[in-house]
């Protein structure tokens, strides 16, 4: 039975009670060195975080920085803020100062809590400063006095907590998540039944990416076991596959990118880890040409494509289809969880239910995020007036995503609305070029950008090439194929062959890099 309750810690400790001596979470420590924490210890570890923060004089809406990767005990520092109405705010380790100074600034908080010893010397500022690991936490530098709160009891408005996203454009932008929205959202997933009490949830995305703690409530309050995977690991397919084997892995989280160069290399070495019986991936289109090998290699594991934004976790859990249709040319992302609704809307701005019309999509869900902190003018442009009736005062978010409805009813993803380019007069949806390449043998993951050039703006693309690809003379004749299937003005002027795609920290693939790496010619 999965709690009722609106807040995020009473939703994740509900197996304490039911379940104590099940394993929570199991840590990967290397040389076949495993580290099991079961319900019960990860209770007491809450329980102790939570008096330290409280004997420090932390009061409910005080923002805590929680500098870690996932582990036991981050997850127990961000539940002992939940039980107190801490917001906790997480950055990872590998972020860069100017990017963590930018979240401080912008949350001053309370308390900064970090996981390793040794402390970043870029980033100062008024807080107090803890440190935890499995055997407590330790205030080094209390935090300063505090103003007067009148607040003693939790709501399910309160904030849990405050995930920055790099965001498409410019500053990044704090998305404020309620404990009532996350729970909301848990009980939306729980009805996947994706997991149960025995599994073991391998997760891979940084604290910093709403992703894991959509892995972190997904095993949590299913009863079943978190299994960080180290994230230096994710680089070495061996590795990456050593730990998921190890710690008898059942259900493999992670964006597209993790997969890429196990499937290159390793994709024999996958099949045979027969503990795996299900894969979710979220974030981006997962490259067909790469998904099929995935099927491929796990032939009898349930893949889930989830879709959604951080300013509601996710909205839809749709399975791949099995098998995938040889002539499939997108993924479908399916309808909103039970207790959402995905509407589309026109350019004019109205919800229509026609199939086969490319809309925005508009999300109604009690699991929407409070706002952008401390950006009223962003709130508002992205939590909407309802457009099947403005007059009601409800909201809903503008996604900001495209998608038209199939015979089906299933949506479909077609690409943001800010990556349709304006090029050479005409339209172009960049998504609908790299659909194309990857139609084309050999290709398993293409990007396409428009990019400055002495003679004007370039469409250029940058593929990869699969494992039985001639690399040499990959890319002859490809602009002749794909000038078969596009109109002239969308077949790339440039062509870059690469072993990989640089990701963000997020996982995703960073276009931004790219650039830079193909700068100016
Ligand atoms: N399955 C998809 N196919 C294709 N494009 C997608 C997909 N999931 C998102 N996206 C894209 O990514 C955008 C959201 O980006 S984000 O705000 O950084 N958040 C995320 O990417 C992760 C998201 N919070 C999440 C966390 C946990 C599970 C699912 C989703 C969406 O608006 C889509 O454009």
């Amino acid at each position: 039975m999965v709690s009722a309750s609106p807040l995020l810690h009473e939703v994740l400790l509900a197996p304490v009670a039911s379940t104590p001596h099940r394993p929570a979470v199991i840590e990967f420590l290397g040389d076949d060195r495993l580290r099991t924490v079961s319900y019960r210890e990860l209770g007491a570890l809450v329980d102790s975080f939570a008096a330290s923060l409280t004997a420090a004089g932390l009061g409910v809406g005080d923002r805590v920085v929680l500098e870690s990767d996932t582990s036991a005990a981050a997850i127990a520092a961000l539940l002992a803020c939940s039980s107190l109405g801490l917001p906790f705010v997480p950055v990872s380790p590998e972020a860069p100062d100017e990017r963590v100074r930018a979240v401080v600034a912008a949350t001053g908080p309370r308390l900064y809590l970090r996981a390793a010893e040794g402390f970043r010397e870029g980033v100062r500022g008024d807080f107090g400063i803890g440190r935890f690991g499995q055997d407590g936490l330790r205030i080094v530098r209390e935090p300063a006095a505090g103003t007067i709160r009148h607040r003693r009891e939790l709501t399910a408005t309160d904030t849990a907590y405050l995930i920055f996203t790099s965001g498409s454009t410019g500053r990044p932008k704090g998305v404020v998540m309620s404990h009532g929205a996350v729970t909301s959202f848990y009980r939306g997933m729980y009805t996947q039944r994706i997991v149960g009490g025995r599994d073991r949830v391998a997760t891979t995305s940084p604290l910093q990416f709403d992703f894991s703690l959509l892995d972190i409530g997904l095993a949590l309050g299913s009863g079943a076991a978190v299994v960080p995977v180290p994230r230096p690991l994710l680089r070495w397919p061996r590795r990456f596959l050593r730990v998921l084997r190890d710690t008898g892995a059942t259900q493999v989280n992670g964006v597209p990118s993790i997969w890429r160069q196990v499937l290159r290399y390793e994709a024999d070495r996958l099949a045979g880890i027969d503990t795996i019986r299900g894969v979710l991936f979220c974030g981006e289109d997962f490259p067909l040409p790469e998904l099929r090998r995935l099927r491929a290699a796990l032939p009898a594991a349930r893949l889930v494509n989830c879709y959604g934004a951080t300013e509601s976790m996710a909205c839809s859990f749709t399975d791949v289809p099995d098998p995938l249709p040889d002539d499939l040319e997108r993924l479908s992302i399916g309808a909103a969880h039970p207790g959402a609704e995905m509407i589309l809307v026109d350019a004019a701005g109205r919800p229509f239910l026609r199939t086969g019309e490319v809309g925005e999509i508009h999300l109604r869900s009690p699991a929407l995020f409070s706002g952008y902190w401390d950006d009223p003018a962003a709130t508002s442009a992205a939590l909407v007036p309802d457009p099947v009736e403005p007059r009601s005062g409800q909201r809903v978010l503008r996604t900001g995503d495209l998608a038209y409805r199939g015979e089906n009813g299933e949506l479909y993803f077609t690409g943001r609305a800010d990556s349709q380019v304006q090029f050479r007069g005409n339209r172009v949806e960049l998504g609908e070029v790299e659909r194309r390449l990857l139609e084309c043998e050999g290709i398993t993951a293409a990007t396409v950008l428009v990019l400055p050039r002495p003679a004007g703006p370039e469409l250029c693309a940058f593929v990869v090439a699969g494992p039985q690809a001639r690399e040499g003379t990959l890319l002859d004749g490809l602009s002749a194929r794909l000038a078969r299937v596009l109109p002239s003005y969308m077949v790339p002027g440039e062509l870059r062959l690469l072993t990989g795609l640089p990701t963000t920290e997020n996982g995703k693939v960073d276009r931004a890099a790219l650039a830079r790496e193909a700068g100016p010619l």
